[in-house]
């Protein structure tokens, strides 16, 4: 079996104007890898797709998208993409949309197992411009499986959508997955990220703060939240990196919650409902994007 990287990104720096939009970031994605790009806005999320996908060209550094050069065509059949904001013939139908791109490609998906497994069979009739936001959303991101792609890149896909419509768009994007599919998925819901990808690449201010698998950002982070309710201030002892508190109710953040347990029950102050347990990734993201912050301070 070949181990040749499906996306191979090495020492990408790309400039707009002023900006460096990304500053030698390098990136390997095995062939049904899930990956997901976490990052505040402007950290070059979507400068890193477009490069991937041949739509950009860095300044300097290399991409190979499958071995191949992405911005050579013949490199890109096997390619579906959901950009961040789509422009769908407003006229057209739905059915007739992706029948429209599925010709494009050799082997596409057939028109209505498509959109069933997207949810959009009872639209098929509807022309594009009658949609709802959410199932425009849903039908941008169907267009890029249309091909039957190997690799897909996805910028931002549930932005817009209800509970509902996120659930099935992460089940198709599992079910993708499941089948062999390598996804590289941008977004800014942390919890999105967390449901979906095994691996996860932080990037903040066109560099990469962190590339590991889920488990290990949230163990690389290692913090602890302590919540508990106490009338005083339970956050000034030892070893509290942050708190909050709202009334009696209070969170603590501690790398070693054994430690703070301890320290409190010796202080004497009382509490009561304590509860211990990992950090979240959202947690952890806004602890790497602050290091990084204070790095770039100092
Ligand atoms: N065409 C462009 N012209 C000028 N500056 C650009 C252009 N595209 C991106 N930039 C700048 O490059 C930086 C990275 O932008 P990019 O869109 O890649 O970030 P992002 O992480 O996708 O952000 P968001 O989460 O807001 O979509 C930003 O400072 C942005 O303003």
């Amino acid at each position: 079996m070949s181990t040749r990287p499906a996306v191979s990104v090495v020492g990408v720096t790309r400039r707009f104007g002023d900006v460096v939009a990304l500053d030698d970031v390098s990136l390997d994605i095995a062939p049904g890898e899930l990956v997901g790009i976490l990052g505040p806005n402007g950290a070059g999320k979507s400068t890193l797709l477009s490069i991937v996908c041949g739509q950009r060209k860095p300044d300097s550094g290399t991409v190979r998208l499958e071995g191949g050069d992405p911005r050579v065509a013949a490199t890109r059949r096997g390619l579906g993409l959901t950009p961040q904001e789509t422009g769908l013939p407003p006229t057209l139908k739905v059915g007739e949309v992706v029948d429209f791109v599925g010709r494009h490609y050799p082997d596409p998906v057939p028109v209505a197992e498509l959109l069933g497994e997207f949810g959009l069979a009872d639209l098929a009739d509807r022309q594009t411009g009658g949609l709802s936001g959410g199932q425009k959303r849903r039908l941008a991101v169907a267009l890029a499986l249309a091909g039957r792609p190997r690799v897909i890149l996805l910028d931002e896909p549930t932005t817009g959508l209800d509970v509902g419509g996120r659930h099935a768009l992460w089940d198709a994007i599992r079910r993708y997955h499941a089948a062999g599919g390598t996804v590289l998925l941008t977004s800014h819901y942390l919890e999105e990220v967390q449901a979906l990808a095994e691996r996860v690449v932080v990037v903040d201010r066109g560099r990469v703060v962190a590339d590991d698998t889920m488990a290990g950002i949230l163990s690389q982070v290692g913090l602890r939240r302590v919540t508990l309710t106490s009338p005083h201030d339970v956050a000034a002892l030892p070893g509290v990196t942050r708190a909050e508190r709202a009334g009696d109710a209070h969170e603590v953040f501690t790398p070693d919650a054994d430690a703070y347990v301890r320290a409190l029950v010796r202080s004497g102050l009382e509490f009561t409902g304590i509860e211990v347990r990992g950090a979240t990734l959202e947690e952890a993201f806004g602890q790497m994007v602050d290091a990084q912050t204070t790095e770039v301070a100092s």
